[in-house]
């Protein structure tokens, strides 16, 4: 309520000014000069999230709002969008250039691939990998029918879709040049659940710029994170094409590393509890910069980079001819590819290539990972010549292994966009919880100790276990897992990313009060604790801070992952990797469901 009230009040000032001297207005943003609160903090006691904040933004301009630390970057963005107090407000309003009827509420609009909402709304664990299976009715909804309803057809339910969505001529032309433009015409009809990463973070903003009542500033947080280097440029044009007919206006949120768009004029940067803005060329040519005090780069004393020689061990996967196909759709064709412990991959290939459909037959996730053998695909009078199919883990046949026991924590240690949207976010589960989860690979903490289920004996740790119960200060096993959470959370927690204070509180502190960047340090954590055999990392670094991407990368360089562990890592940015050459990384690349490696 407070926010409506606090937004409209200035927006009723633009208003009257508006009808008074009928033109609009040139400015499209006017803070003049304030601090601004969130909203119940008293002005005189508390301390501003951003002070003395002066920012315009003209028509004409083209922004980018940049920082590196997401987190902040976000709550400039939550300034726009009303969540926060301006104080003082400006005395014509947020948005000078909005006609008299148009509402800021709906006007504004924000798509961001870093933040996600606090609540989520689930409590509980929601099973992600329903995508691979028989996709269930209610998530049958399709690309086009979540489009159309932005667009505010609305069908028949009792009908078949296409005969009742209709559009404007209009509209049809512009949600087809849109849909081409962003290459998500052959995708209209897959539910949205099928969707790859890529492909869903393209609908996003299709929806967001198609959306009626029109919006007339979109804030893009991030756009780029999860597109693969061939779809960035297109995006990039057409959203300088959307931004200069203004439908809509474009506010781009960046990363400090990320380049700024050649139609980017303007950019405010932010760090520190402080906003700077200027032009781009005062911005590459440096005098825009925020300094941040307290950082220290990934504590680079104690992850010393290591230059000796891998030492490459025993066979982990072992895919032979390995094919996925849905309804004749084949999204992955016959691939062969071996993973040796010690090995460093980067998983490479475009949007919707199928890099996360093979990360889930590594895990287990996928139902066909089941299924293969030679003749399951292979039709009788087919003339294929795959005579050998399988898909072996651990040196065993994947069927044949229970999949609970191949992700409990020391097979198979996972971090990916999915877990990450379907870890459970409960009210009373403690930073400890969650990463002590990795140990069995599941989404509740489990034993009395608050270190997972125990083993019996040592020679246990890496495979299907005898399950018990730990006793308190028992085990070499219980002693060991201890042992490892203080290290992750020494080499992972606060003081890594440079905030000294919060060390010891942090493990204690609850999950779902994290910011983003946090909760992705914490499933990192959970990832690496039990020192698994298999380490997989699906676009871990979206949504952390620049100092914890340092941090994570140097560990994982160093001590975090060690010569008996395989590490499959995807990221579209080359410079994400934590490996190199010189470290004997291998690059393994698809390209429209055919794999190979790449030297
Ligand atoms: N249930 C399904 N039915 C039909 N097609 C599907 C289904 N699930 C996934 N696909 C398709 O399989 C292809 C591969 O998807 P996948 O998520 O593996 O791609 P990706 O390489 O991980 O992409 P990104 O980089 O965008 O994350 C996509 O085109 C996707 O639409």
């Amino acid at each position: 309520m407070q926010v409506l009230s606090s937004f409209r009040k200035g927006y009723g000032i633009q208003k009257r000014l508006i009808t008074g001297i009928k033109f609009l207005s040139t400015t499209v943003i006017d803070i003049p000069k304030a601090d601004i609160y969130s909203f119940g903090a008293a002005t005189s006691k508390t301390s501003p999230i951003f002070t003395d904040v002066e920012w315009q933004v003209k028509k004409g301009e083209s922004w980018a709002v940049v920082g590196g630390n997401s987190g902040e970057k976000n709550l400039l963005f939550q300034t726009l969008l009303g969540h926060l107090r301006i104080s003082p407000y400006p005395s014509e309003g947020l948005f000078p250039f909005l006609q008299s009827h148009q509402d800021p509420l709906s006007a504004v609009s924000i798509v961001s691939f870093t933040h996600r909402p606090r609540s989520g709304g689930n409590t509980g664990f929601y099973d992600y990998s329903a995508r691979y299976g028989a996709v269930h009715e209610e998530d049958k909804v399709t690309l086009r029918e979540s489009l159309y309803a932005s667009l505010g057809v609305v069908g028949d339910p009792f009908a078949s879709t296409e005969q009742h969505l209709t559009l404007s001529e209009q509209d049809e032309a512009i949600f087809h040049e849109l849909a081409d433009k962003m290459g998500l015409s052959p995708f209209m009809d897959l539910p949205i659940i099928a969707l790859s990463n890529g492909q869903t973070r393209r609908a996003r903003i299709l929806k967001a710029v198609l959306r009626k009542p029109r919006v007339e500033l979109l804030l893009l947080d991030e756009p780029l994170t999860g597109l693969d280097i061939q779809t960035r440029p297109k995006l990039l044009s057409l959203l300088h094409q959307l931004h200069q007919s203004g439908r809509p206006r474009i506010i781009l949120g960046l990363r400090t590393h990320d380049q700024i768009p050649e139609w980017v004029t303007n950019v405010a940067v932010v760090g520190n509890r402080r906003v700077r803005v200027g032009t781009r060329e005062c911005y590459l040519k440096g005098s825009l910069a925020i300094d941040s005090h307290n950082y220290v780069a990934g504590h680079p004393e104690t992850h010393v980079r290591r230059t000796k020689e891998k030492k490459v061990g025993e066979v982990i996967v072992d895919m032979k001819n390995v094919r996925v196909e849905y309804s004749g759709r084949q999204v992955l064709k016959d691939i062969t590819w071996k993973i040796r412990q010690g090995e460093r991959w980067h998983l490479q290939g475009t949007n919707g290539s199928g890099k996360t459909t093979l990360l889930s037959m590594l895990m287990g996730d996928h139902p066909q990972s089941y299924t293969q053998t030679p003749n399951c695909y292979v039709a009788p009078d087919s003339s294929s010549s795959v005579t050998e199919r399988h898909l072996h883990l651990f040196s065993q046949p994947r069927r044949l292994i229970p999949t609970p026991h191949l992700q409990c924590g020391s097979l198979i240690g996972v971090l990916s966009p999915e877990i990450f949207d379907a870890f459970p976010r409960r009210a009373n589960m403690k930073v400890w919880n969650v990463i002590s989860t990795g140990f069995d690979g599941g989404y509740v903490p489990r034993g009395t100790v608050g270190v997972g289920l125990g083993v019996r004996g040592e020679s246990k740790r890496y495979g299907p276990a005898e399950i018990r119960e730990f006793v308190e200060g028992g085990s070499e096993e219980e002693k060991w897992r201890f042992q490892r959470m203080a290290e992750v959370l020494e080499a992972l927690g606060p003081r890594s990313w440079g905030r000294e204070g919060e060390q010891e509180r942090f493990s204690q502190k609850a999950f779902v009060d994290l910011s983003v960047g946090e909760q992705r340090m914490v499933l990192l954590m959970r990832a690496l604790v039990a020192r698994p055999k298999l380490v997989l990392l699906d676009e871990v670094w979206s949504g952390m801070d620049e100092e914890m991407v340092e941090a994570a990368r140097s560990y994982l360089r160093g001590d975090g992952v060690g010569d008996d562990q395989a590490v499959v890592v995807i990221t579209h940015w080359d410079g994400e990797m934590p490996w190199g050459d010189e470290d004997g990384l291998r690059r393994f690349r698809l390209i429209e469901g055919e794999g190979k490696e790449v030297v």
